[in-house]
């Protein structure tokens, strides 16, 4: 990341003053992303919304001495919220108690997801919108509905926060292999669950760890998010790792939009990679730019282990994703 950020050039007619928007502010989540976002010099206006709470939340980070005007709002003020985003990020819905999956959150967030997109379509049509509530393989897609329906949608400024995976391989990677995790990139591709999760280690330096360990590491990267769950014993699952990772895809976006070079990072989005085959989202490398996601990357070379993976991977999010269609479609 570091030699990314040195090597990055700028287009000179770049701007680098954006509102961003935090839909579900006052959540365990939304608060230090909230914080985190703050501390990003790119946001100049941080729109902090939630049921209740968001101005509490906004008053506080408001004294954070950096060049940005936050304001909180509750649902009366949703148009004002929304209006003139840049970006919006969305962490609003129930997290998964331990037993449960992230498929199992959807009666409830599905609703939640649906009728946020519809308020973000009405106000912001043009903002890049990004889905942190779960189940992620679901929740996408009911944005992109709501979008078609309006008559605004974008594909390219979509996007499924897949980012805590990407922290999660890292870390665990070099704990295994007894590395600085800051010098540790894995690509992780498909999808925000479980078997959907794919890291391609053979990209990396670590292609040749015995069976018994990839497949530990590969089985501890899909199910990070259920070691925090049984943890947090019933008080909720990843928050503070996923602020850092939501504020980090932020400022990729942010990045990008700014005209900043080469800005790629990983996330689930309307995808070419396997629309044949009915896997209308996908999570790769995405390259970032100043409208959205310029380009989708192929996942490249893959070991017989990992094709394997992603054809499981793509037959559960087939699935998740019509999910999330057939909502819209039955609830519009
Ligand atoms: N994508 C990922 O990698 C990832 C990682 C961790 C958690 N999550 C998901 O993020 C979501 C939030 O997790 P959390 O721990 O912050 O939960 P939380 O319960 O602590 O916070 C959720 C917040 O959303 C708000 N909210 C609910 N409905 C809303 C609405 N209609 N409008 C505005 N705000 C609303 C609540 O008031 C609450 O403040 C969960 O669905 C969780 O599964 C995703
Ligand atoms: O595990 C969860 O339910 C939250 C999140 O998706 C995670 O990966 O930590």
């Amino acid at each position: 990341m570091l030699s990314k950020i040195a090597t990055r050039s700028f287009s000179s007619s770049a701007a680098s003053a954006y509102k961003v928007a935090v839909l579900g502010a006052n959540g365990g989540i939304g608060q230090p992303l909230s914080l985190l976002l703050k501390l990003n010099h790119k946001v100049t206006d941080l729109s902090l919304y939630d049921l209740k709470g968001a101005p509490g939340v906004a008053a506080d980070v408001s004294h954070v001495p950096t060049n940005s005007v936050v304001k909180g709002y509750n649902p009366d003020n949703i148009k004002e919220a929304l209006s003139g985003s840049d970006v919006i990020v969305i962490p609003a819905g129930v997290p998964r108690k331990p037993g449960m999956t992230r498929d199992d959150l959807f009666n409830t967030n599905a609703s939640i997801v649906r009728d946020l997109a519809k308020a973000s379509a009405d106000y912001a049509p043009n903002a890049n919108v990004l889905i942190i509530s779960n189940p992620v393989n679901s929740t996408v897609p009911i944005v992109a509905e709501v979008f078609k329906s309006k008559g605004t949608y974008n594909p390219k400024k979509l996007f499924g926060v897949t980012t805590l995976d990407v922290l999660r391989a890292s870390r665990f990677v070099s704990e295994i292999a007894g590395t600085n995790p800051v010098n540790e990139k894995v690509t992780v591709v498909g999808g925000h669950s479980g078997v959907t999760i794919v890291p391609l280690l053979s990209q990396t330096n670590h292609k040749s760890l015995d069976t018994e360990t990839r497949d530990g590491l590969i089985n501890r990267i899909q199910f990070g998010g259920d070691e925090v769950v049984k943890a947090k014993d019933g008080a909720g699952s990843a928050t503070l790792s996923m602020a850092q990772a939501g504020a980090r895809f932020a400022g990729a976006v942010l990045d990008g939009l700014a005209g900043e070079k080469d800005v790629i990072e990983p996330s689930f989005v309307d995808s070419p990679l396997f629309k044949d085959e009915g896997v209308d989202f996908f999570s790769s490398k995405v390259t970032l730019g100043p409208d959205g996601a310029s380009i989708v990357h192929p996942l490249g070379e893959l070991s017989d282990h990992e094709e394997e993976l992603i054809k499981t991977a793509k037959e559960t999010l087939i699935k998740n994703i019509q999910k999330g269609v057939d909502f819209v479609k039955q609830n519009p």
